[in-house]
């Protein structure tokens, strides 16, 4: 993947504008950071990146529209941390692996043991998701969203839960993913945590792109840190911009 072009995104749900007219150009080789209040709109809008809802707008992969009719074909070059449905509570691990192939339409290229190894993860396939902590899902989400491959990584709030070896084990995860040709998008009210591995940041605030800018732009206006950078933007002072 190269480019991933997003035009006059929006999305209603019944008279509630949720997305207002997105327009975003990400690159590969590069990790973006999605930032902004509670319901700004963040996951709605990596829901409409995976054709997981419907929406107005474009959104072309390299030269290739999603539409619904591709857009299972596009969810196998894809990787998702979202929180677990419920329904899941009562799968086992190895379980969740198979519904996850199934939908992916893929195989794995190192068995279930070798890839929960990688992520840190020390229990048996045979646990149930009930059974794991709000870290050990964590890991296990990110085990699973790597599984196939994909050429773009979408991670929503992808540092809950995890211990400190958790978040330097998914941080240089992201960084190792990124090199790679591949686009890395990341949610998160952790700043601290983008703070070191982000390139852009994307600030949506009620469904609207606030501000888009590059780190290492902000760094050469000595704003060092998202948590200065989100506050100069709260106070409108536009030298942020
Ligand atoms: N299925 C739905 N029906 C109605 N409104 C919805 C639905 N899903 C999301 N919304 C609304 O859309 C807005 C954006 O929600 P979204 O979950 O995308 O925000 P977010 O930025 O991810 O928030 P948070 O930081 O709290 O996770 C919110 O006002 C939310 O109430």
């Amino acid at each position: 993947m190269k480019t991933l072009l997003i035009e006059n995104l929006s999305k209603n749900k019944g008279a509630k504008s949720i997305l207002k007219d997105i327009n975003l150009s990400i690159e590969a080789n590069k990790i973006y950071g999605i930032i902004g209040n509670n319901g700004a709109g963040k996951t709605t809008l990596f829901k409409a990146l995976l054709g997981l809802i419907k929406y107005s707008g474009l959104i072309t992969i390299d030269d290739c529209v999603l539409k619904c009719n591709n857009s299972r074909e596009y969810l196998k070059t894809t990787g998702l941390v979202m929180p677990f449905p419920d329904y899941y509570d009562k799968l086992s691990i190895r379980e969740v692996f198979e519904e996850h192939l199934f939908y992916m339409n893929c195989k794995l290229d190192k068995d279930i043991d070798t890839i929960l190894n990688d992520v840190g993860l020390k229990t048996s396939v045979e646990t149930k998701i009930e059974e794991l902590s709000l870290g050990m899902k964590q890991k296990l989400n990110i085990a699973l969203a790597l599984s196939h491959n994909p050429d773009l990584l979408v991670l929503d709030e992808p540092f809950n839960g995890l211990d400190r070896k958790g978040i330097t084990m998914l941080k240089s995860i992201i960084i190792a993913f990124k090199k790679q040709d591949k686009v890395v998008l990341i949610s998160s009210h952790s700043f601290g945590e983008l703070d070191d591995i982000i390139d852009e940041v994307i600030v949506l605030d009620n469904g609207e792109v606030l501000a888009t800018d590059s780190i290492q732009v902000l760094r050469q206006k000595a704003i060092n840190s998202l948590e200065d950078y989100y506050s100069l933007l709260w106070k409108g002072d536009r030298n942020a911009k």
